[in-house]
């Protein structure tokens, strides 16, 4: 402290120093909780290693989706659930990371929304690899190079991903996750740009679609370019004076960028929902999902007679998709989802009557409710 500052300076001081001894203990305990719990985790590791189980596997979703829950419900305040729940996530990477750190492979490059929903599921020491495509994310899983795999499958705005939803026909991956995040688009340029010289925008073509209005108005003379993702928009731009992109704070810092218009999406509760792809069905965690896809001839009544199981045995669905079968001339598939765990009775017994009403029907998986 300097010599010329006043005493009076000091005063109001002192409750400070007070409170910050307080959070310096409070802190000490919590480390010390903290390394106590990572020890837990690491015995939980040898007693799987020595289940004697030809593959262990570490990871447990359902687990995870639980103990983020009761996080959430013992919460009082004054941080939100979801903020609670945040911390516990990053608690609980760490302690999966002492036990083996999982890989995830993402529809990339670097930076785009899809690993922003990786790390949000798995936490910030998941080890994320970028993917240039969807198939290939697939391919990577299928190929066992990764643990899981992350996919979008629908957005408030633009509606499903088709592409993700055509890879899991020909395909015996499972679903084991959910995860949905709030999508903010931002018009971004680099140090090259000449702001008042935009003549072109890059971006992905769903994000073009969700910032539509927006382009309308104040960039209507602008040539939209789509390219494969948005992070590939916010690449690209860096070398091209007359250019903008549209895409994601992650992508504006990974790239250097400047955000010049924020939050430019039509729709203000912009969000999308992403998958978690992998290889085992996951146990019930208590409130899961199920998908399933279902082949159907194009015949009157065909979804009617689909679908009326579930509301006899009252299960909830969340979501009906169709699609045209790769298969076979009107031929149709249907995405469907819904609210249980094929291990419940009343999914039990809905599946068993629709089994029977369509020419083929795959279970795409069960897997935990979205908590974050
Ligand atoms: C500790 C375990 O292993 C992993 C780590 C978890 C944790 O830190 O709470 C939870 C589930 C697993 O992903 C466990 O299965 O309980």
């Amino acid at each position: 402290m300097s010599t010329d500052e006043k005493p009076s300076d000091k005063t109001p001081l002192e409750p400070l120093v007070a409170l910050r001894n307080r959070i310096d203990s409070i802190d000490a305990q919590i480390g010390e909780l903290i390394s106590e719990r990572a020890r837990c985790a690491q015995s939980v590791a040898e007693v799987k290693k020595a289940s004697g189980e030809p593959q262990v596997t570490y990871y447990r979703p359902e687990r995870e989706a639980q103990v983020l829950r009761k996080a959430m419900e013992r919460n009082t305040g004054p941080l939100g659930d979801e903020e609670m729940a945040r911390l516990f996530r990053e608690i609980m990477s760490a302690c999966l990371a002492l036990e083996e750190p999982i890989k995830v492979a993402f529809l990339g490059p670097e930076g785009t929304f899809t690993q922003q929903a990786s790390l949000k599921h798995f936490g910030s020491s998941a080890v994320t690899r970028p993917m240039s495509v969807i198939d290939e994310v697939f391919r990577e899983v299928e190929a066992g190079a990764v643990n899981y795999g992350v996919v979008p499958v629908e957005n408030s705005t633009e509606g499903v991903v088709t592409h993700t939803l055509d890879n899991f026909i020909g395909s015996n991956l499972k679903i084991c996750g959910e995860v949905e995040l709030r999508i903010h688009h931002h018009l971004m340029v680099s140090d090259v740009t000449h702001t008042e010289a935009i003549t072109r925008i890059y971006s992905h073509s769903q994000s073009l679609a969700q910032c539509r209005k927006w382009l309308d108005a104040h960039y209507p003379k602008a040539e939209r370019i789509a390219v494969n993702s948005n992070a590939e928009a916010a690449k690209r731009i860096k070398g091209e004076w007359n250019a903008a992109a549209i895409a994601g704070e992650m992508a504006a810092q990974l790239y250097g960028l400047k955000i010049l218009s924020e939050k430019i999406e039509d729709e203000p509760d912009n969000s999308t929902r992403f998958l978690i792809i992998g290889t085992e069905q996951v146990p019930p965690s208590g409130e899961d999902k199920t998908s399933i896809v279902a082949s159907v001839k194009n015949s009157p009544g065909a979804l009617h007679e689909l679908l009326e199981p579930f509301q006899r045995h009252k299960v909830d669905l969340t979501r009906v998709e169709t699609r045209p079968s790769r298969s076979g001339a009107w031929t149709y598939v249907f995405f469907i989802d819904f609210k249980g765990h094929i291990e419940n009775e009343r999914v039990k017994l809905a599946l068993a009557d629709v089994a029977e009403r369509v020419s083929d029907l795959k279970i795409l998986g069960s897997y935990p409710k979205g908590v974050l």
